[in-house]
């Protein structure tokens, strides 16, 4: 039977972020991957761009993989592959069963996947140039090992942390939904700046490089945000006068309650 070391159930946004990554940094070869995926423009797409071996069956995915088997499809759609797989999940054959799903716990993991090691993790689309930053939490049937393999894998993806399960919704409200905030923050701030006169490529650019060297900063030299904002907040100055403002928008209980309210909907996603 042909066999595949790292297999990938749905092969969208996510999927592809973990995947393209892998395969550029050879943890896995083409030749040693499958991807099963429904629609056929994106199977298309995923042979061509990474070459990788491609199919509409779940169960094959299932049954071909010995290492690494990755579930990247949406949380509403675990049951209904769950029914799928259950006559093909069986004792004789266990891989590691990775879920990047938003929400579904361990024990609807373990119960779908009786006794193998499987491993919730949460990472995010940063993941697609190495700069994503994952968090990991092991089931029941999983051993050091299965920690290393997954802790391997999304290390070539980003960062990697190690959390109790009860902490995986708020890491999926933060880190996990926080691309998207922080995509939003850049394209505002752009737009403040097109309001205020400047070109908008121009906006753009400087709204995108203020992020990245405000990130770039705190990480490398560990300065504490408050500290780091202390430093650009001249008295009487232009940055107290915007930070009066973005408090009186309610900036910081706006994102608080953006990454609680996210938090909320990974749990509900899991019931
Ligand atoms: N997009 C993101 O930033 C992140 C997503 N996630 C998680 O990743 C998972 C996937 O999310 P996205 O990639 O954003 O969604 P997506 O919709 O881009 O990808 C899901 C893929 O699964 C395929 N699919 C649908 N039904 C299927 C089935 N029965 N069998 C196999 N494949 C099937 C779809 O055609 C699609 O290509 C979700 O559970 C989400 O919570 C986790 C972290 C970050
Ligand atoms: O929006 C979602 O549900 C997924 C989980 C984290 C990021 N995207």
């Amino acid at each position: 039977m042909t066999t595949h070391k790292f297999g990938l159930i749905g092969g969208g946004v996510m999927g592809e972020a973990l995947l393209s990554r892998l395969v550029a940094r050879s943890i896995y070869h083409s030749s040693e991957v499958i991807v099963s995926e429904p629609q056929p423009t994106r199977q298309k797409f995923l042979a061509h761009q990474y070459n990788v071996a491609v199919t509409g069956d779940n169960r094959v995915v299932f049954s071909q993989t010995t290492e690494v088997i990755c579930l990247a499809v949406k949380p509403q759609v675990f049951s209904a592959i769950a029914q799928e797989l259950a006559d093909v999940v069986d004792k004789g054959h266990s891989p590691l069963v990775i879920s990047v799903l938003a929400g579904v716990t361990l024990s609807k993991l373990e119960a779908a996947f009786p006794q193998l090691p499987v491993i919730r993790a949460m990472p995010n689309t940063p993941a697609t140039i190495g700069a994503g930053m994952t968090a990991i939490a092991p089931g029941a049937y999983t051993h050091s090992k299965h920690l290393e393999t997954a802790r391997q894998l999304f290390s070539a993806v980003g960062e990697v942390v190690e959390v109790p399960e009860s902490l995986m919704d708020a890491v999926t409200g933060l880190s996990g939904s926080g691309p998207a905030y922080v995509a939003l923050m850049v394209e505002a701030l752009a737009d403040g700046g097109v309001a205020a006169g400047l070109p908008r490529a121009i906006a753009y650019q400087l709204a995108l490089q203020t992020v990245l060297g405000t990130a770039q900063l705190l990480h490398e030299t560990k300065l504490h945000p408050a500290e780091l904002k202390d430093r650009v907040t001249s008295p009487g100055g232009t940055t107290i006068t915007g930070i009066a403002q973005l408090e009186r928008s309610g900036f910081r209980s706006a994102l608080i309650e953006a990454v609680k309210a996210a938090t909320i909907r990974s749990q509900e996603l899991g019931k």
